[in-house]
């Protein structure tokens, strides 16, 4: 019997992680789970969390591991008979330990993208802030200019977006993904995807995930995902 497959993107600011992860869900039919939405999801159900989180986002600050894994791992829990793909979370090494200690993780992807591209990107980012839905002028622009797709709600452009906040965030970054790259290493299932171009990263990725994910349609065994957290 096949087993389920759940894997986690990781890179930094810009690389890509939205909308690779976007097309890795459509393209094998995985449920894309995102740290980011889920959080807007709690702020904007006013959950305790969600209020917490909101005074840490504001001032374009990680929220602490102990409230996202408080927040992430009861949501996993409800995700054992699903193939998943993880956006955004873990970005510390304890988020990553406490993750490894309720689930096995068949596969990570790290992006690794040249800061040049980052920047670029991320100055033309445009986001609808209540869903996340993200922009660019370039690459995927909104219908309507700095409108949302979707609600026709104004976009907007995060501060931390700016080229002078992008070096500072990717220093950080780089600090703190370092070990959790190397855990997943030492672990043999992180797959790292280098360039400048999404297009020309998407069928070295599609390869692979095609290697590696159950067919569609066979059997799929239940996974604990969570022991106690
Ligand atoms: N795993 C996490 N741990 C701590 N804080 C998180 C985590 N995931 C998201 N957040 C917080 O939520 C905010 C929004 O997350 P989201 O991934 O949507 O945007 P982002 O971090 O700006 O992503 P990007 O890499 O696209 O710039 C983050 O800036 C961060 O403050
Ligand atoms: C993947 C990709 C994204 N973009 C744009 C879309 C977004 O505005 C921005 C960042 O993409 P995004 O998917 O939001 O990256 P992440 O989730 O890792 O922060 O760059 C491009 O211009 N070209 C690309 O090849």
């Amino acid at each position: 019997m096949a087993k389920l497959f759940r894997a986690v993107i990781m890179g930094p600011p810009g690389s890509g992680k939205g909308t690779i992860s976007e097309r890795i869900a459509q393209r094998f039919g995985l449920t894309r789970l995102s740290s980011g939405d889920f959080i807007r999801e709690n702020i904007a159900a006013n959950t305790d969390a969600g209020v917490l989180a909101k005074t840490y986002i504001e001032r374009g600050l990680l929220v602490p591991d102990h409230v996202m894994t408080r927040l992430l791992l009861p949501r996993l829990e409800e995700m054992t008979r699903h193939s998943w793909l993880m956006d955004g979370f873990p970005r510390t090494l304890a988020q990553a330990e406490a993750l490894n200690s309720t689930c096995d993780l068949d596969l990570v992807i790290s992006l690794n993208i040249p800061y040049e591209t980052l920047k670029e990107r991320l100055s033309d980012r445009w986001i609808h802030p209540a869903s996340g839905r993200v922009y660019n002028m370039g690459f995927n622009p909104p219908h309507v200019q700095g409108r949302d797709d979707i609600s026709g709600e104004p976009l907007i452009q995060h501060d931390d977006d700016k080229p002078e906040a992008l070096v500072a965030r990717l220093r950080h970054y780089k600090d703190v993904a370092k070990p959790i790259i190397d855990l997943y290493k030492s672990k043999g299932i992180l797959h790292t995807f280098s360039g400048t171009e999404t297009d020309r990263i998407w069928p070295y990725i599609n390869s692979l995930l095609s290697t590696k994910i159950p067919m569609e349609g066979t059997h799929r065994t239940q996974r604990p995902c969570t022991r106690g957290y």
